[in-house]
């Protein structure tokens, strides 16, 4: 079995950890016969409220995976997950769904913006879609937290890659959800637009109480982490607090070097 569970904060009321998602003994596996692949290998992970966790791990080894169960985007073979108090493992489709776009939010590496609406229909498109109205106290915040305000009336095509993709960050915010997952969400951007992309990633776990967990390949990106996993051959080989970007760069130098153990 492979652990990634650490001492966590105690939230404000009743003494339950401040978990805000939770995988027991997950596997994940693709195929059947002499074509299965095990892409995840039970694991076991909490991911604690209100802070910035990042996955890593060399090519192949479950990111995107364990990120997909954890998201209710794909099954999972066995074992459990739990977002907040709901497990979601065995819901039936019309649940997640429902689920997904209440208590989730998603950023990409591709945007996903759509042309046609400016940046901030494109923020309040999803709570729209739900029917649900915007706190415009929230949305307000939101903006100004990315720094936005003054490009709301923006089409896409009108903005950088940079504002593009804190325009996919705020309409993930927007609604408030319970958690945010991002798959290398600043995979498409040049190292200045990461840098502030991460930098209100970072801004809206500190001074929004979000909770963040990201894929990346990045080792400067991880830095903004209050928590790397490590991730080798669908199982957790390690994990970091307050990671730099060097350690992490030296903790991924040697999966290369010693191969992929611990
Ligand atoms: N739909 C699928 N069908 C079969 N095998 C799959 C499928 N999706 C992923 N895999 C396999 O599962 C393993 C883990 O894949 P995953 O995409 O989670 O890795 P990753 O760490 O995110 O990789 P990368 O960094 O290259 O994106 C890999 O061996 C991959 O080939």
């Amino acid at each position: 079995m492979t652990t990634a569970m650490t001492e966590t904060r105690q939230g404000g009321t009743g003494g339950h950890p401040a978990v805000a998602a939770r995988a027991r003994e997950v596997v994940k596996a693709y195929g059947s016969g002499e074509t299965r692949v095990v892409a995840l290998d039970r694991v076991d992970v909490d991911i604690h409220r209100g802070r910035f966790t990042a996955i890593m791990g060399p090519s192949g080894s479950g990111k995107s995976t364990l990120m997909h169960c954890l998201a209710g985007l794909d099954t999972v073979t066995s074992g459990h997950i739990h977002l907040d108090d709901t497990e979601i493992t065995g819901l039936k489709d019309k649940k997640l769904t429902q689920l997904r776009r209440d208590k989730i939010g998603f950023i990409f590496q591709a945007f996903n913006l759509l042309p046609t609406l400016n940046a901030l229909e494109n923020i309040t498109l999803p709570m729209d879609i739900a029917g649900r109205k915007p706190d415009a106290q929230w949305l307000a915040r939101v903006v100004e937290t990315v720094g936005l305000a003054g490009r709301l009336k923006h089409r896409p095509t009108e903005l950088s890659g940079g504002q593009q993709q804190r325009v996919a960050v705020a309409r993930a915010l927007a609604s408030r959800p319970q958690i945010i997952f991002g798959d290398e969400p600043t995979g498409n951007l040049d190292s200045r637009a990461g840098a502030e992309v991460l930098g209100f990633l970072r801004q809206s776990v500190d001074e929004l109480g979000q909770t963040m967990v990201m894929v990346t390949h990045d080792p400067v990106a991880a830095s903004y982490a209050d928590r790397v996993i490590f991730l080798a051959d669908g199982r957790i080989v390690d994990e970091m607090a307050n990671p730099s970007a060097d350690q992490v760069l030296d903790r991924m130098k040697d999966f290369d070097a010693r191969g992929r153990t611990s």
